[in-house]
């Protein structure tokens, strides 16, 4: 019996989109759903609190990382992420394989597992699928990824054929290693690079191995939007109309319009939290960055759509005071407006879904926003 449910609520007649409601042993999330990434134990600059002030329902770990530092032994000791870093809501934790690809220098690659280097102190370590089962276990998310080779943007088709074979022998060991499948649900992770025969492929072979979601990953990897966009258009259709499906890494207002058309469930991005911390904010009207002298003595609020407590307590002129004298409150206001206005975006996708105007409020939202 999986930990993870899906219940399918709405589907557009005119697109993929649809609503849902997933449900999971620390509460339910509707979809499609943004995953503010707390990497670290922490969502950047925001107390629990806020984010649940926000309405966020669901927030990503790292694996990786907290391997690395704590340690996910201590975080055990704790017991658990969710006491740890007290929050009660689910917490979904992606394997380590990507963040070793994408930040230690040096990895080799073998059919056992991957050596690999920490970003921090050079130290050496091996993460196979088995050891990263064991690591989410510890931390005790609700829904744990399985372990993949994300393959790098431009890699050549028979890397990336081989790769994926690899990544689906690789969630098989993942399935047979995950012992707390009464708390915790695996979700796979789809592969097979810029190719739609192998993204088919993966597809295949990863809903053979009947996993309760998947993960369309190797994308947001520094490929042009477009060709992600096709991709997406063409992958998420191949996966159960009744799981949840997860666009990982993904994204920025536009992205999200798009995968939602496609059907995706699920997304996760650093961007609203990372542009925060450089004094962007995205707003109805499109990005604003705030050390832009013409906000000195703009006394508006930063979007003057949203009524989140950052837009209706301050003006751009103070946020831009805050973010040019790099005070720390600036990553804290300008996160939370950044995500309210992402979970808000989700909610109001969700609302246009079931009233049957979403092709309507995605064209809207892009006119306004300047996408079009
Ligand atoms: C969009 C934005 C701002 O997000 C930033 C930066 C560069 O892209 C990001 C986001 N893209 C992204 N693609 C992913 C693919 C996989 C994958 O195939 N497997 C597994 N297990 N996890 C994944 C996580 C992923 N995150 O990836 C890092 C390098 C984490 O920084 C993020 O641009
Ligand atoms: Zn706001």
């Amino acid at each position: 019996m999986s930990a993870i449910k899906y219940e399918l609520i709405k589907e557009d007649k005119r697109s993929g989109a649809r609503v849902g409601k997933i449900i999971t042993p620390h509460g339910e999330i509707p979809t499609p759903i943004f995953m503010p990434v707390g990497t670290r134990a922490t969502v950047k600059a925001m107390l629990p609190e806020s984010l649940k002030e926000i309405n966020a329902k669901i927030i990503l770990g790292n694996t990786y990382h907290l391997y690395l530092r704590p340690g996910d032994d201590i975080i055990k000791k704790a017991g658990g992420l969710h006491k740890f870093m007290n929050w009660d809501r689910p917490i979904l934790t992606d394997s380590g394989g990507f963040q070793v690809f994408s930040l230690s220098k040096t990895n080799d690659i073998t059919e056992e597992g991957v050596t690999f280097r920490s970003h921090i102190d050079g130290s050496r370590h091996f993460i196979s699928p088995e050891k990263s089962m064991e690591i989410q276990n510890n931390l005790g998310s609700d829904i744990m990824m399985a372990f993949d080779e994300c393959v790098p943007y431009g890699a050549d088709k028979k890397y990336t054929k081989d790769s994926l074979e690899m990544t689906t022998r690789w969630a098989k060991r993942c399935k047979e290693a995950h012992k707390n499948t009464e708390h915790q649900g695996l979700f796979g992770i789809v592969q097979g690079g810029m190719f739609k025969d192998l993204r088919k492929q993966s597809a295949e072979q990863l809903i053979d191995l009947d996993f309760p979601g998947y993960a369309l990953g190797g994308l947001s990897v520094g490929e042009p939007m477009d060709m992600m966009f096709d991709l997406l258009d063409y992958t998420t259709p191949l996966l159960p109309k009744d799981k949840p499906r997860y666009l990982m890494g993904v994204g920025s207002p536009d992205a999200l319009l798009e995968g939602v058309k496609s059907g995706i469930d699920m997304f996760d991005c650093v961007l609203q939290t990372r542009m925060a911390r450089n004094g962007t904010a995205l707003t109805s009207a499109g990005k604003v960055t705030l050390k832009n002298a013409k906000y000195k003595e703009d006394f508006t609020p930063l979007d003057d759509k949203c009524d989140c407590y950052v837009c209706r307590n301050y003006t751009k002129a103070y946020l831009r005071h805050l973010v040019i004298c790099k005070e720390i409150l600036s990553s804290m206001l300008v996160s939370y407006h950044n995500l309210y206005f992402t979970l808000k975006l989700m909610e109001n996708m969700r609302n246009a879904i079931m009233e049957d105007r979403f092709l309507e409020f995605k064209h809207e939202f892009e006119k306004e926003y300047g996408i079009i």
